[in-house]
């Protein structure tokens, strides 16, 4: 029989399907629609201290190949998503990962500190990549700022920390960032987040699709499904063993979930098919992942996770 179980730092997960923060995700009703869903977890909206109503409307767009989202972190803050976490993990119910994206790294210090110092013992993802905050770089894009938040969030937190990072496109970068990666107790790294400051354009209209930032916004989708398998694949060759990987962009099939874990996913987020088809796409998911491997001969993640032969 086909086994669908991963785990990541130590946490098992039934199989390895979420969404991606920020989809489906920023109120308790959202979250318990995936974890009623077949995903194998739910990771919550990325966190800011005080709540956020986020970037003027239309901020999201759905396209044929993908998404153009500028959202800018509309959540209902750190407390409500720390105590739906902590909740649920009372409640043994599958994994809920902590999203958190703070302002500033003060901000994020904070959040991570009322973390340390909470019952939630699971999985926390720092965001060091929303690209749709005005005026706010990506974090991840500047080393030596990565390199501050961990040598300060590592001071004190002894838990699960993940980070999300943003999309690469240099091998000199990887190289550069992984060095610095590798000295940390990181828990994994999820890559990738949206492409950053996309435009789409209505040629009728002869405006952007959407509002913030004069249209510039995140990609996601059909789109980014080679750049996040090569992040997947490149992030895999560098880091420790240590470090586990999730593997997010471009998810809407089984082969697709398929390619992320033969590039060394551990688990497989998924985030604009999931805002088109809603959580019921994880059982669809689910049957078709199990179907490709049974197709292949496989019967656990493992026998083939990491396994891209070289051409
Ligand atoms: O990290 C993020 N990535 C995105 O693509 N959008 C959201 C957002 O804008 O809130 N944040």
């Amino acid at each position: 029989p086909i086994k669908l179980t991963s785990s990541l730092a130590g946490v098992t997960f039934a199989n390895p399907l979420l969404n991606a923060a920020g989809v489906h995700c920023a109120t308790p009703t959202e979250l318990d629609e995936v974890l009623a869903s077949a995903a194998g977890g739910v990771v919550t909206k990325s966190a800011t201290l005080a709540p956020r109503d986020g970037n003027v409307r239309p901020r999201f767009q759905a396209l044929p190949l993908g998404s153009i989202n500028s959202m800018g972190l509309p959540n209902q803050g750190f407390d409500a998503y720390l105590a739906y976490a902590c909740a649920h993990q009372q409640a043994a119910t599958a994994p809920v990962i902590l999203s958190l994206a703070g302002l500033s790294l003060a901000d994020d210090l904070a959040m991570l500190r009322r973390v340390q110092e909470s019952d939630f013992t699971g999985l926390v993802e720092l965001n060091l990549s929303c690209p749709n905050v005005p005026g706010k770089p990506q974090v991840a894009y500047d080393f030596a700022a990565v390199t501050r938040v961990l040598d300060q969030a590592f001071q004190f937190f002894t838990k699960r920390l993940g980070i999300k990072l943003p999309p690469y496109l240099d091998l000199a970068q990887f190289d550069a960032l992984a060095a610095i990666l590798n000295r940390y107790p990181l828990a994994y790294v999820n890559a990738i987040n949206s492409l950053g400051n996309g435009l789409v354009i209505d040629p009728l209209t002869e405006r952007p699709v959407i509002r913030p930032k004069g249209g510039f916004g995140g990609i996601g989708g059909a789109y980014v499904k080679p750049t996040a398998l090569a992040n997947v694949r490149a992030w895999r060759q560098r880091l420790n063993p240590t470090i586990g990987i999730i593997g997010t962009g471009g998810v809407r099939t089984g082969t697709d979930v398929f390619e992320h874990l033969l590039c060394g996913a551990d688990l497989v987020q998924v985030g604009t098919a999931l805002a088109t088809e809603g959580p019921a796409i994880f059982a669809r998911l689910t049957r078709e992942l199990t179907a490709v491997m049974a197709t292949k001969g496989y019967q656990t993640l493992a026998d083939f996770r990491g396994k891209l032969q070289v051409r």
